[in-house]
This record gives C-alpha cells, structure tokens and sequence, in this order.
C-alpha cells in the first residue's frame, strides 16, 4: 500500500515567519505540487486573510488532481471560510495536551470533546471531508488523546497525530502510532515538527507505527525549525523502507527550487536530496571513488530526484578528480603539467579560496603557455532602465572565429535580466548555452558595495562556472557570462 502524502507547505510552510504568498504564488505553487504527485495540498487557513481565501479559492477552481484542504480551528467561523472557499476537506485543529487546553483555550477537556464533535458535525453536514488533528498530541495524556479520537470516530475521515513542538524519538513515535492504530479505526496520519531535527526519523517510525499519511513541506520549511521535509521522508521512504508513496521523485530539484523562490527561502547547501551540496563532491578519495563507481559515495543517484552531481575542486582535491574536470573540458595535458596545476589548485586551496572553473582554466592558460582564446568578445552593451520603461538592452559581439558581429537587444524583468537575454540571444545561433544559475552577493554593506555574481552556464553535458565581481552589478553579471560563454567554445 502506498503512504499518502498531505502537503502543509502552503499552511504550516507559509507560517515560516516572515513568509507570505500572494494568491497568484499560492496557486503556481499547488500546480507543481500537483504534478509532484502530493494526494492532499493543504491550501492555507481560510480563516487568515481575505487574500488567502483569494488563493485557495483559485486553487480550488483549478480542478487539480489532489485533494483540497484548508487549516481550521473547531469554530463555525472558520469552518464556514473554508466553505466559501470550496475547499474538499478541513484539517481540522482541536488542542489535546493539557498546557494547551488548560492555557491557550481556557477549557475543560469535556468542552473542547464538544467543540471537536460539533465541528466535525457542521463540516460534515456541509458535506466536508474532515481529518480530526490532535494538536500537541505527543504531549497529550494518551487517555485523552483516544477519547478524543473515539469521539471523531464514526463521524470524521481521518484522524492526525500533531508532535507540535517536535519532542517526539523515532522509538516513542513508532510505539505511539501502534498504539493509536490499533485502537483508532480511521485513517491516521502524522504531523512532525524539527525542533530537535528529529522531524524526518519520527515521521518514517510513525508510518512503521502504522501511519498511512503524512503531514510533510518543500524544504522542511515552517513554524520555528520547519516541519518534516517532503523530499526527505518520500526518499528516505523509498530507498530506506521500501515503501512507496505517489510522488514523481525526479520533480523533486525542481519543486524545491521554485518554493525557495517564491517564499524566499534559500535552500541551505548542505540540504539532504535537494541542496546543492547533497551530491556535490571535493575530496580526492570521494571523487576517485565515484570516477569507479558512482555507488561508492552517493546512496542514490542524483538524477533520481532531478538534482545534479557537482564536481568541485579545491584544497582537498586528488589528480583524479583534475584530470576528471580537465577533460570535461576538453583540455588535454601531460603528466608534468597536471602535476603543475595541482600544486597550483592546493596553493590556492591553501589560501582560503575555492577554485572555480574560471579560476581553473587561468591556472591551465598558465601553465600550458597557450592562450585560450576569447572566441566572443564584448565589443558594446546598453541598458536602459527606470520607472515608466520596460528594461531593455543591446549587445554588440564579436564573433572572432568568423569575424563577424552578433546584434541583438531584449527585454528582461530587470537590467539585469534584458543584459543576459540580450547575451543568449545573440549567441543563440553560435552555440546551444543554457543559463542554469545565476547568484548574487554584495560584498560590503553601501551602494557602492562590490558586487560578486556566479553563473553556471552549460553546453550539452559540459558545465562551468564562473564568479566576477564588479561595482556594477549589470557589468559583472554580463562579464561572467561571457567568461562562461568562452569557456565552453574551447
Ligand atoms: C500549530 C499550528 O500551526 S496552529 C495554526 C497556526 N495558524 C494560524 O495562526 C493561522 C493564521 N492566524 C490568523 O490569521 C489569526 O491568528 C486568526 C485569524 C486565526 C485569529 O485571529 P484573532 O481572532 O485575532 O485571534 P488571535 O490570533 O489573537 O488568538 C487566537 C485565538 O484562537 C484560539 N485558538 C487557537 N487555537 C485554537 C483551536 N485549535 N481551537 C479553538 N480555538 C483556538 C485561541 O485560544 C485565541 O482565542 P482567544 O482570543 O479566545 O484567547
Ligand atoms: C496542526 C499543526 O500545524 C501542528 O500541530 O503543528
């Protein structure tokens, strides 16, 4: 049987302080959860705002293959927004531990029974699909916590096990969920926040407990240290507990990348499936182990959850991994030169620095005495921009190899964006280069703060990148895309 996946990024992710999406943001993000495969999107609380009824009211009118939920509290009112918003189910919400009955809503556990049962009765009058949410139910009193269950039992859908405050141990979990399970005969599910880090490890022993659903965001992201990561538990699922769920893993990169965007929130490196680190490789003996056998370093291949192996060099980098990259590159060199450049790259490594592939081919132009040629050279670049003008630039190129000039103008979102496209359009009959990623850093706090840009362009399989620094941000951003351009012509 295939574990169902309930996504909370809209709700419990959005809560991340200081995110807020737009109802526009809010319906891009279910479409690719949609096609990700997730079998609940819980859209939001229709409770909230008036444009937060706005977006899960577009995502309801979209006709999206997954069930539609909207977060409500055990109140009439909050019940009757997620009506308006034509919503299939609520994930309904009634505190169980005793500091939250006793504190938070000032009643008695027979009054809160009576608001669950009377919630669930409304919603189900209305013709809702409803999943009863224990709230702080791992810090419940277990007696309460079936009691309140038993009292949704033959009137709710689902029933959840919320760890709010992530105090849950992958041993408690597993023994909580067989307990619920065996004495709950609803569906139940489980809800884990990170507190402790401990958000993916419950949640897999939940699901060993029993669980058949799972309360998961994009990028672990939520209330304080985030919720249980979508990525991680569905892989971690799959390639550890050989169990299955819907989602279309190879999606994965790529959901991640858009939910960073629009909620921005930066995917830290280190991120397990979906950081750019997670199958990026330094080290001499990683990277002669993967160069025999991709298995010896990496679990799971990264084109499995559409990321991308990242060959790095630097201090810790073996021969192997530079002969590696030089031909990557299609540079060939002698036994006494590769020698060369390695000292080289450890000299740098040694100084604090990390060698890019720029930083590379310097060091190689360096010592095999040869000038890599520019094959394009930037003759002329304009940008126009301002308040009541669509940002528009002009490129002049020369194209040495046949002598001829490449002119191109485009438009962009910004200066920036009309410079690059104005770039990629007049390359684009010379060569197929693909922009894969473009980053930005200041390097000192003013206006007139340095500005370092990083663009990773590739050509069929060979990839570069390239960081340049300029106080002018446009200026740096076309010169390392030029840089990258030339690179990959060698
Ligand atoms: C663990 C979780 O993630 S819970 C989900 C958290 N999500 C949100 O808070 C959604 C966004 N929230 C909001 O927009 C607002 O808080 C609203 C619109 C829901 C409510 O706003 P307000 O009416 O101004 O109330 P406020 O937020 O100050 O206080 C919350 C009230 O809800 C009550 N409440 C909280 N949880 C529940 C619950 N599950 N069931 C019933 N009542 C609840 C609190 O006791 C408090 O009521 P009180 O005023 O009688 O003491
Ligand atoms: C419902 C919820 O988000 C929680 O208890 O953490």
């Amino acid at each position: 049987m295939k574990v169902r996946v309930f996504d909370t990024t809209l709700r419990d992710g959005e809560q991340t302080p200081g995110v807020s999406l737009t109802p526009s943001d809010k319906l891009e993000i279910a479409k690719a959860l949609d096609e990700l495969g997730v079998d609940v999107i819980e859209a939001g609380s229709a409770i909230t705002s008036k444009g937060e009824r706005e977006g899960i009211k577009l995502i309801t009118r979209e006709n999206l293959n997954a069930e539609i939920c909207s977060f409500v509290r055990p109140l009439t009112v909050d019940i009757d927004a997620a009506i308006e918003c034509e919503v299939d189910s609520i994930h309904l919400v009634v505190p169980s531990s005793p500091i939250h009955i006793k504190y938070k809503l000032k009643k008695s556990e027979d009054e809160v029974l009576d608001l669950a049962v009377n919630a669930i009765e409304y919603a189900k009058d209305h013709g809702l699909i409803v999943e009863l949410s224990a709230e702080d139910a791992t810090r419940a009193e277990l007696n309460f916590l079936i009691k309140l269950f038993k009292a949704g039992e033959n009137l709710a859908d689902r029933v959840c096990v919320c760890d709010t405050v992530g105090v849950l141990t992958p041993q408690k979990s597993e023994e909580l969920f067989k307990k619920i399970t065996s004495e709950i005969k609803l569906p139940v599910s489980v809800h884990c926040h990170n507190d402790f880090g401990m958000a993916t490890a419950n949640t897999c022993s939940a699901i060993l407990g029993g669980a058949v659903q799972c309360h998961v965001t994009v990028n672990g992201i939520g209330e304080r240290a985030g919720n249980a990561a979508l990525e991680e538990v569905v892989t971690a699922l799959k390639f550890l507990y050989n169990i299955e769920t819907n989602i279309k893993l190879e999606k994965l990169y790529e959901v991640s990348r858009l939910v960073a965007r629009l909620m921005k929130l930066p995917v830290p490196p280190n991120k397990a499936i979906v950081g750019d680190n997670a199958f990026a490789h330094e080290a001499g003996i990683h990277v002669d182990g993967l160069i025999k056998n991709t298995k010896t370093y990496e679990p799971i291949s990264p084109e499995v959850v559409g990321n991308k192996r990242r060959i790095i060099l630097g201090k810790h980098s073996g021969r192997k991994a530079l002969i590696y990259k030089l031909k990557l590159m299609g540079i060939e060199a002698s036994e006494e030169q590769i020698n060369k450049i390695y000292e080289k790259i450890k000299e740098l490594g040694d100084l604090g620095k990390y060698v890019s592939d720029a930083d590379l081919m310097a060091i190689v132009k360096d010592v095999l005495g040869k000038d890599l040629e520019e094959k394009i050279e930037l003759d002329e670049l304009t940008v126009v921009s301002g308040n009541k003008i669509t940002p528009i630039a002009s490129v002049k190129l020369h194209y040495k190899g046949e002598d001829r000039l490449l002119i191109e103008t485009a438009y962009g979102v910004g200066p920036v964006d009309a410079a690059i496209n104005a770039v990629r359009k007049a390359i684009s009959g010379v060569a197929d280069i693909k922009l894969e990623e473009y980053k930005v850093e200041a390097i000192g706090g003013g206006t007139d703060a340095i500005i370092e840009v990083t663009v990773k362009l590739r050509k069929g399989v060979n990839t570069v990148e390239v960081k340049k620094a300029d106080s002018d941000i446009i200026r740096a951003s076309v010169n390392a895309v030029m840089e990258g351009i030339n690179l990959l012509l060698q």
